[in-house]
């Protein structure tokens, strides 16, 4: 069987330096080319930490695109490069696999109707952590009986989107099960703003971001004399691969737009 040929955006990342290293070690894909804003031209090899992994660098999209045959783009970068990427990709034929948060819904409606346009697979996953998307699972489970939640997501202070991707698809799973309801006292004020965190549908998500930590995101569920918590913590990066390559094979089966790996496994 021929194996899947994938490009990674955002090589020297702390995820596309990981995704480098799971897709050129895996027997089934090859590692067609790398998207890196600062390199152009040489190979992987030559850049530090990627001693040994031969493939070419461009810096321009459309050049890798039109240079490079490929199954498969990974997006590991920002909001605003990952939807123009997706996007290029997925005019180019090239089924995207994406990690990059901060997309807004009109960014999703917008990909799905440009991937059922090109009858293409598509997947976003907000979390590859299998760990990550069965907490997601289970609160959504969980919000069935105790409509009373707050999510607490917890990061590293490179961050920069918040809430989390993470934080915000456990909401909308939550919310899809969830009557809406607006928690606390009918008439509680904040006299610091911000002070009850974002508000979606009546429940609320704080986010904290501090040195030292990854990514760990606890859902607490509140009732009259009980408390349920639902917590994931990943501690390295190496947490998201089995996901990545996951996404990587589903992938290539869709003809359609996935947003969140809970719609892969079952
Ligand atoms: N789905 C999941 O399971 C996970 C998703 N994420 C998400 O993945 C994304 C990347 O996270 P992380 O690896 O920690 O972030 P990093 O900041 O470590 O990496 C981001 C990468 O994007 C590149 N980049 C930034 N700006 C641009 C630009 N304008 N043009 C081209 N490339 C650019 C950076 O290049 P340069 O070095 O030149 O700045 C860098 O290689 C984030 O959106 C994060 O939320 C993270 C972990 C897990
Ligand atoms: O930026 C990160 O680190 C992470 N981002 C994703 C998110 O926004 O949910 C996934 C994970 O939480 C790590």
């Amino acid at each position: 069987m021929s194996k899947v040929k994938v490009i990674v955006a955002g090589p020297r990342g702390r995820m596309g330096n990981e995704a480098v290293k799971l897709v050129h070690g895996t027997e089934g894909f090859e590692l067609a080319a790398v998207i890196d804003r600062k390199h152009n031209g040489e190979s992987l090899s030559a850049i530090e930490g990627f001693h040994g992994i031969e493939a070419p660098v461009f810096s321009d999209i459309n050049e890798c695109f039109s240079s490079v045959e490929a199954d498969v783009l990974i997006d590991l970068t920002t909001p605003e490069v990952g939807m123009f990427h997706t996007e290029t990709a997925l005019n180019h034929g090239i089924r995207p696999v994406v990690g990059t948060t901060g997309f807004t819904k009109e960014d999703l409606a917008k990909l799905d109707s440009l991937t059922k346009e090109k009858g293409i697979g598509c997947i976003i996953a907000p979390n590859f952590a299998i760990g990550a998307i069965l907490m997601m699972k289970f609160s959504q489970m969980a919000a069935k009986y105790f409509p009373d939640v707050e999510i607490i997501e917890m990061h590293h202070d490179q961050k920069l989107d918040a809430p989390s991707g993470t934080a915000s698809k456990t909401a909308d799973m939550i919310a899809a099960v969830r009557e809406t309801k607006q928690q606390g006292h009918p008439n509680e004020k904040e006299t610091i703003q911000g002070a009850r965190g974002a508000n979606v549908d009546g429940m609320h998500i704080h986010s904290v971001r501090l040195p030292g930590l990854v990514a760990h995101q606890q859902v607490l569920f509140g009732s009259d004399g009980e408390l349920l918590t639902v917590r994931h913590d990943s501690f390295n990066r190496a947490s998201f691969m089995s996901g990545v390559k996951l996404a990587v094979d589903s992938v290539m089966k869709l003809d359609v737009l996935v947003y969140g790996l809970e719609n892969i496994i079952e």
